[in-house]
């Protein structure tokens, strides 16, 4: 029931400079903002006209989704934001140089924190520059929600309460939405989509920019597993580009 359509936020600043980025609220690069019109050019040519749009808090996919329904003529729909579409918290590694990681701990490691379900990179202390343990934007939650690292299980834990809550009834009513978010925050909703396993989920990566739509069944299962990229070659291209990242 409803048709759901994912946007990874285009190529961020800290993307172009491969850095790990996480809760860090990094803006797009000039590609990224190219990339969000093309996002929104794809939705015009599949003729797919979202009815509500769910973001994170994160500028990267606010301005992502702000570009993308501007260039669809569709800056009026009704938004929603919430802090559990996030990118995965990526803790001390939050700032770092991928490259630079991979060179220093090994591939073994690097790939652990990087792509592991249940492996957490080690905690970003309060006081590190890209703490978010004072940041207004989450001063609400309950401390004990806020996190200093994250893996993909606990990026599964806090995404899916807002899946439930707040995307499920708009499909349910058949409406057309729009979630725009991030590299991990989508792994982990796709996961939960298509029925990943622990294992196989570490080989699955999104790219940036390209809408990936999910026609769904009336039990919210996707009646195509994977969904369909709207630009399935550029989409083939840019997710192996992710997946070497951190590789010179
Ligand atoms: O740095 C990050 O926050 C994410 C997404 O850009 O990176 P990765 O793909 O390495 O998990």
């Amino acid at each position: 029931m409803g048709t759901l359509v994912l946007l990874r936020h285009g190529e961020s600043v800290w993307n172009a400079e491969g850095l790990f980025t996480g809760w860090v609220d990094v803006d797009l690069s000039e590609k990224g903002e190219q990339e969000a019109r093309r996002g929104g050019e794809l939705l015009l040519g599949a003729d797919l006209r979202p009815d509500i749009v769910h973001t994170s808090v994160l500028k990267r996919a606010i301005r992502t989704a702000n570009i993308a329904l501007e260039t669809a003529d569709l800056h009026w729909l009704p938004v929603e934001r919430s802090w559990r579409l996030n990118e995965r918290h990526y803790g001390a590694l939050q700032g770092k140089n991928k490259a630079q990681t991979r060179a220093e701990f090994g591939d073994e490691q690097f790939m652990v924190w990087r792509r592991s379900y249940d492996t957490p990179p080690p905690p970003l202390p309060d006081d590190d520059e890209y703490s978010q343990a004072d940041d207004r934007r989450y001063a609400g939650l309950p401390p004990e929600l806020l996190p200093r690292t994250e893996c993909l299980a606990d990026v599964v834990d806090r995404l899916l309460p807002y899946w439930y809550d707040a995307i499920v009834p708009d499909l349910a009513a058949g409406r057309t939405v729009l979630v725009a978010a991030h590299g991990n925050s989508l792994r982990a909703l796709v996961k939960h989509l298509d029925g990943i396993d622990d294992e196989t989920i570490a080989g699955l990566n999104i790219p940036t920019g390209i809408p990936l739509v999910y026609d769904l069944n009336d039990d919210f299962t996707p009646r195509k597993t994977g969904g369909e990229y709207l630009d399935p070659e550029a989409a083939k291209e840019a997710i192996e580009a992710v997946k070497n990242q951190g590789k010179k």
